[in-house]
């Protein structure tokens, strides 16, 4: 990323096509920048719009706040998540492996994927609320490291609030009728996955051009907010097929447009496809607040967003357990379109 764009928070890369612009949105409402923007109900307004325009766009945008913005997530609390990351994933693999669940998909710790070798996860089911990290850090700390089960639970929360806030502003970008839209029941109110990744440092001869961290995917979730330490390695795929390298600064969290929103919003926002590739020869941590529907919610597209010209019907209704039972059995990159299009 270069310089930030004129106006319209947008910032260029090397190539002038719209596509590989990338999109950067400052989100510090409560500080500095609030000057001039009036309150915050038409700094909120004024923000949907631009939140709806990137995901359609791009299906992504970088997401920057102020170190010391409260309301998002203060400087301090996101450093002491990484060193803690840190710690995490220095403990012996014996120890790492008791983290399994056999009825939660997403929920154990993987490593040694054969596709993915340099990647560690972790994926934690609601660890915004504080007995379930207090669980978790118990398990891996058998003395109990309350330092960070306190960092990991309030992290969690204040990344669920941000990833909720954005699916609002996303619903308000439309100008939906209130009466009708169920975005509250239909998107939220499912489960939150923590995911919390270590990605090795590539083998000597693949330092330079890279070596694959995290295979080619969409999210399958609603949407997703990512942070990671200061080792790059996020690129994502332009609709025109081009990659480009993200450079995420210190303060800021990458949001993605997963495919239930995609399904939702009938097309119009896009589920950008990514992938990590990893270089040189630091570790990188990242972790991130990926937001489902219940297992039952029912993704339908509200009529508002069909237009028989423009945007015809592209999804058939469906619920989510459903296709992730599809997505988990198939494991095919293209899934929600086999398993929903029209
Ligand atoms: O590590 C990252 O920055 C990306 C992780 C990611 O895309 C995922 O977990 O779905
Ligand atoms: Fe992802």
């Amino acid at each position: 990323m270069r310089e930030e764009g004129p106006s319209n928070g947008e910032k260029k890369s090397d190539d002038d096509e719209v596509g590989m612009m990338i999109p950067c949105l400052d989100f510090s409402f409560n500080n500095k920048n609030n000057n001039g923007l009036g309150s915050l109900e038409e700094w909120k307004k004024m923000m949907s719009k631009k939140v709806r325009e990137a995901c359609e766009k791009h299906g992504y945008f970088v997401l920057v706040c102020d170190d010391d913005d409260d309301e998002i997530v203060p400087k301090v609390l996101r450093e002491k998540m990484v060193m803690g990351l840190k710690e995490l994933f220095d403990l012996p693999e014996e120890t790492k492996m008791k983290h399994q669940s056999t009825t939660k998909p997403y929920s154990s710790y993987t490593s040694d994927c054969p596709v993915i070798p340099l990647n560690q996860t972790f994926g934690v089911c609601d660890s915004h609320v504080f007995h379930v990290s207090q669980q978790f850090t118990n398990l891996m700390w058998p003395h109990g490291n309350p330092s960070f089960c306190e960092t990991m639970n309030s992290i969690s929360s204040k990344l669920l609030e941000l990833n909720y806030m954005i699916l609002k502003m996303i619903e308000e970008g439309y100008e939906l009728p209130k009466h009708y839209i169920d975005i509250e029941d239909m998107l939220m109110k499912g489960t939150v996955y923590l995911r919390l990744m270590k990605y090795k440092t590539p083998s000597k001869e693949n330092k330079k051009e890279g070596e694959i961290g995290l295979v080619t995917h969409t999210d399958k979730n609603t949407l997703t907010i990512l942070c990671q330490n200061d080792v790059q390695g996020l690129e994502v795929q332009t609709k025109t097929g081009k990659w480009i390298q993200l450079e995420i600064p210190q303060n800021a969290y990458v949001v993605v447009v997963g495919d239930i929103l995609k399904a939702w919003s009938n097309g119009r926002l896009h589920a950008v496809r990514h992938r990590v590739t990893m270089k040189g020869d630091k570790e990188r941590y990242s972790f991130g607040v990926f937001t489902m529907p219940k297992d039952e919610a029912k993704i339908e597209v509200p009529p508002e967003l069909v237009d028989a010209n423009t945007h015809p019907l592209r999804y058939h209704p469906f619920t989510y357990g459903d296709y992730i039972k599809f997505f988990v059995s198939n494991l095919n990159e293209n899934a929600l379109d086999e398993f929903a299009a029209l």
